[in-house]
């Protein structure tokens, strides 16, 4: 349990964050896509990340696991620390790093082989088990995302033929099952029906015990639901976070209140 230092009225929870951003800037070429970001991260909370269509939140979310580093001409100033560490700064393994801090993704991405070799893969990048800890670590994940019961008799079968519900969900335990700290998901259940997505709102709810996870969602239901803390974004810039309680009663800017009341977004 982490223990709490001090909270300041704006809701910057400073127990020891799992991930700290400070004075992050971002830019795509020329554009200036997030403007001077800091935040935490608590550890073993949900941090919703809300706000209008460009404001920056995936671009934040992919800061946050280098992923930016594919693409020539986009770049990241300032620093993410994580274990200690920036992030950002050169000479960091990225696959260690992405086996640390997962990501899911809006659309359900199953890699194109079997259910059992979904989660096999990204193990096998990091650990060399034998074949019955394997069998263990699928049959664990599975479990822990509910999905056991419904794919322990086809486990060679194609993650193609789950349905998009269960295809997230797999998508999660593929990710849980490297056992990284954090978990950022990019709005994972935008293409889902409701109860696919009660699901995976429940999941997050349980596996929050266990990871710290960042959420971007266009729901402010579900950021209502999920979410311990919430940060609003605009045009690039966090103008707020604090508990999701308060920012859903009381925000503090005015530029919060009109996109949490609909008047823009
Ligand atoms: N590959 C890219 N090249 C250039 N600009 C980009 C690229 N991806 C995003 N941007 C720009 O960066 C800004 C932030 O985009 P981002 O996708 O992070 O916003 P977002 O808040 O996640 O939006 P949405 O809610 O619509 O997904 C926008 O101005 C967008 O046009």
């Amino acid at each position: 349990m982490n223990k709490i230092i001090m909270d300041n009225s704006m809701g910057q929870n400073t127990a020891v964050p799992a991930l700290a951003i400070r004075d992050l800037d971002f830019w795509y070429g020329e554009n200036h896509a997030l403007k001077s970001i800091s935040l935490d991260f608590p550890t073993r909370q949900v941090t919703g990340m809300i706000g209008p269509s460009g404001c920056g939140k995936s671009t934040l979310l992919r800061c946050l696991n280098r992923m930016y580093d594919l693409y020539p001409g986009q770049r990241a100033t300032g620093e993410v620390v994580f274990d200690g560490r920036n992030i950002l700064a050169p000479g960091l393994d990225v696959n260690v790093l992405r086996s640390r801090i997962g990501m899911v993704f809006q659309k359900p991405t199953p890699f194109p082989m079997s259910i059992y070799d979904n989660i096999a893969f990204g193990v096998r990048l990091h650990e060399r088990l034998p074949r019955a800890d394997m069998d263990q670590r699928v049959e664990s994940v599975l479990r822990r995302v509910a999905l056991w019961p419904e794919v322990k008799d086809r486990l060679n079968a194609s993650a193609a033929a789950l349905s998009g519900g269960q295809q997230q969900r797999l998508c999660i335990a593929r990710t849980i099952a490297t056992r990284p700290e954090i978990i950022l998901l990019d709005e994972p259940t935008s293409a889902l029906d409701p109860i696919s997505t009660a699901r995976i709102e429940e999941l997050l709810d349980e596996l929050k015990q266990e990871f710290s996870i960042a959420i971007v969602t266009h729901n402010l239901q579900q950021a209502a639901r999920c979410a311990d803390r919430v940060a609003f974004f605009y045009m690039g810039e966090l103008v707020e976070v604090d508990t999701a309680d308060r920012m859903f009663t009381a925000p503090h800017a005015k530029r919060t209140q009109d996109y949490i009341t609909g008047r823009f977004g």
